[in-house]
């Protein structure tokens, strides 16, 4: 898809799923309200693991998942959870996405959740994508669970780059992100920035592909 995607409306649409889980709407028929719901699921990719299938229908430029994970910023100390890690996405500002669920990205990744709260109570982000099994908090952040298209396919979805400006604090759970290095606090709340995956054509009951080398900037 040509076309970049604004940042903007890609955040408007995710925190408009954000309203509705907080309603507790969705995750009864996330389906109905989306169009479409997201599954874990054996590959159709032989000896690939576990894949991401959509059932329903998401039409071209819906950004249909959430890629996970801590983010690192340049300068943060990452060499150690990249080595041998084939869930780490980098951001066109250097910004490091780590979507590892398990070793030592899942232990850094709930570390710095632990942190990460404000007033004591209130949390800052969702670490349930790290489950290996069963719902996570936020039903779209599964990206990183999405596999490389096939030799001879083409991918369905692309990573695109954007940010999270502001979200209002009662839906920061449902991000699925923390920074290594930052310390919020209720008045200083920084961009959050994310990676969507984002439909190049119309989907329809089908396993989802990305292209591992090639994320997409938005305007
Ligand atoms: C980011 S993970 C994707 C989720 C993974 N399939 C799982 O079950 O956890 C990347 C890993 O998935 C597998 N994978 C992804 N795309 C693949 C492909 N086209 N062919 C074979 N294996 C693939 C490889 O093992 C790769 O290291």
């Amino acid at each position: 898809m040509e076309k970049q995607m604004n940042s903007q409306v890609i955040a408007k649409q995710f925190l408009h799923v954000f309203e509705h889980l907080h309603n507790g709407s969705i995750h009864s028929d996330c389906r109905r309200l989306l169009g479409y719901e997201l599954k874990r699921c054996k590959s159709s990719i032989p000896n690939a693991g576990r894949g991401v299938f959509l059932s329903g229908k998401a039409s071209a430029g819906t950004p249909v998942a959430i890629y996970p994970g801590t983010i690192f910023l340049p300068g943060d100390p990452s060499l150690l959870p990249s080595i041998r890690n084939n869930y780490l996405l980098r951001r066109s500002d250097g910004a490091l996405i780590d979507g590892k669920p398990f070793g030592l990205s899942r232990l850094i990744f709930s570390s710095c959740a632990s942190r990460n709260y404000v007033d004591g109570n209130i949390e800052l982000q969702d670490e349930t994508w790290l489950k290996e099994e069963g719902n996570t908090r936020n039903p779209l952040s599964i990206g990183h669970m999405i596999n490389h298209r096939p030799d001879d396919g083409e991918p369905n979805v692309m990573y695109t780059e954007f940010e999270f400006e502001s979200v209002p604090l009662e839906y920061r759970r449902y991000i699925p992100h923390v920074y290594y290095s930052s310390h919020e606090t209720e008045e200083h709340q920084l961009p959050i920035k994310s990676i969507a995956m984002v439909a190049v054509r119309d989907v329809e009951d089908e396993e989802l592909f990305s292209d591992y080398c090639f994320i997409a900037t938005s305007q």
